[in-house]
C-alpha cells in the first residue's frame, strides 16, 4: 500500500471536566486536548512528537491508534479510519506504552509471544521464526521463561518492544519507551530501533521526554503545546530557533579559580572549583573548541556534555511571543 503511514486533518479532541469552584460549586470546563492538528507521516521517518506535560501527545496517540474518537477533523493510518478499522490497523501497527504493559504479568514472556502470535493470526511455523529472530536480537534467550512481573524494566520493554514487532508493522508507535530506564537499557533499545528500521523500513513515532532519545532515532521532531502543532522540522531546526545553551562539565585535578574562556559562559562551580559547569551557544562554537581552550589553560580529568532538556526547549518555544502554529 502507498500513502502516508499517518494523515491527520484539522484534529480535535476535546474533554468535558467538572472543576471545583469555591466550597461547593462545581463548573463544567471544557478541555482542549488535541486542538487542530493537521500533518503527515511518510513511509519509512522516524518521528518525535513532543511537547509538556499535558499538552495532548498521548490524546494524539490514542485517536491515530484507535483507542480514542475525534471530537471532530480526520485521522487516518495506515489508510484505515483507526475506530472502525480497529481490527484491521491492529494487524498494520505495533504500540508500545511505556507506562503499560501488553504482556500477561504472570505468564513468561515466551507464553505471551505464543498468545500475541495466535491473536495476530500467525502460522504458528511463522510466530516461532518471528520471535526466535526477535529474541536473537533483543537479547531475550536467557529471559523467556521468567514470568514478566519478575523482569527488570529495561528487560520488560525489550519484550514489549519484541511483542509490538512480532507480526512486522508497518508502523511502530512508542509512548516513552525509555521512560525509568537506566542509560545502560535506553542505549541498548535505542540501538535496536535503530537497526530495526534500517533493516525493516519500519515508521516510527515516539513520544519522549528525553532529547537524547530523538537525537538518536529521530530526523523529524513535532512540538505540540496546548494542544496545537509549533513545531514540524528537523532537530537541529528546533535547536536554531531556540537557541538553547549546551553545557560542558568539566572536572579537573584540583581546586581552580573559574576558568575564563571564549565564547563560553561561565555557569557555577564546586569544590573549590574542581569542577566547573560551562555554557556556550553552539552557533557561535563547538564543543570541541572549549574543551581545547580549557585544556590549553588546565589539566581535564573527566567531561560530561549535557543537552538542554525537552522541557527547556518547548518552554522557550512557547515563550517567543511572535510563534504562530504552524497549522
Ligand atoms: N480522559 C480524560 N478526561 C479529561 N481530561 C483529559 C483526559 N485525557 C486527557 N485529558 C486532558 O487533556 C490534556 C492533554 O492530555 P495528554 O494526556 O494528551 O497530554 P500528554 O502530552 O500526553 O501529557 P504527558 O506528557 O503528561 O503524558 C491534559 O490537560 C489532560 O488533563
Amino acid at each position: 500500500m502507498s500513502g502516508p503511514i499517518i494523515e491527520l486533518a484539522d484534529l480535535r479532541r476535546s474533554f468535558v471536566v467538572r472543576r471545583k469552584v469555591g466550597r461547593l460549586r462545581r463548573e463544567r470546563t471544557e478541555v482542549r486536548a488535541v486542538d487542530g492538528i493537521s500533518l503527515r507521516v511518510e513511509p519509512g521517518e522516524s518521528v518525535g512528537y513532543i511537547g509538556a506535560n499535558g499538552a495532548g501527545k498521548s490524546t494524539t496517540i490514542k485517536m491515530l491508534t484507535g483507542i480514542l474518537v475525534p471530537t471532530s477533523g480526520s485521522v487516518r493510518t495506515c489508510g484505515l479510519d483507526p475506530v472502525p478499522q480497529r481490527r484491521r490497523l491492529a494487524a498494520e501497527i505495533g504500540v508500545v506504552f511505556g507506562q503499560r504493559s501488553q504482556l500477561w504479568w504472570d505468564l513468561p514472556l515466551r507464553d505471551s509471544f505464543r498468545v500475541l502470535g495466535a491473536l495476530h493470526r500467525l502460522d504458528a511455523g511463522v510466530a516461532h521464526r518471528r520471535s526466535a529472530e526477535l529474541v536473537d536480537r533483543l537479547d531475550l534467550e536467557r529471559l523467556l521463561d521468567t514470568p514478566v512481573r519478575q523482569l527488570s524494566l529495561g528487560e520488560r520493554m525489550r519484550g514489549e518492544v519484541a511483542a509490538a514487532l512480532l507480526h512486522r508493522p508497518r508502523l511502530l508507535v512508542l509512548d516513552e519507551p525509555t521512560i525509568g530506564m537506566d542509560m545502560i537499557s535506553k542505549e541498548r533499545l535505542r540501538r535496536f530501533l535503530v537497526e530495526q528500521r534500517e533493516a525493516s523500513g519500519t515508521t516510527l513515532l515516539l513520544t519522549t521526554h528525553d532529547m537524547s532519545d530523538i537525537e538518536r532515532l529521530c530526523d523529524r521532531v513535532l512540538v505540540v503545546d496546548r494542544g496545537r502543532l509549533v513545531h514540524d522540522g528537523t532537530l537541529a531546526g528546533l535547536a536554531e530557533t531556540v537557541a538553547l545553551d549546551r553545557v560542558l562539565v568539566v572536572d579537573l585535578p584540583g581546586p581552580h579559580p573559574d576558568l575564563v574562556v571564549r565564547d563560553v559562559r561561565h555557569v557555577d562551580s564546586e569544590l573549590d572549583g574542581q569542577r566547573q559547569r560551562l555554557a556556550f551557544d553552539p552557533r557561535r562554537t563547538t564543543a570541541a573548541r572549549v574543551l581545547s581552550d580549557v585544556s590549553a589553560q588546565v589539566e581535564v580529568v573527566d567531561l560530561t556534555l549535557s543537552e538542554p532538556a525537552i522541557e527547556d526547549v518547548v518552554q522557550t518555544l512557547y515563550a517567543r511571543p511572535t510563534e504562530e502554529p504552524v497549522d
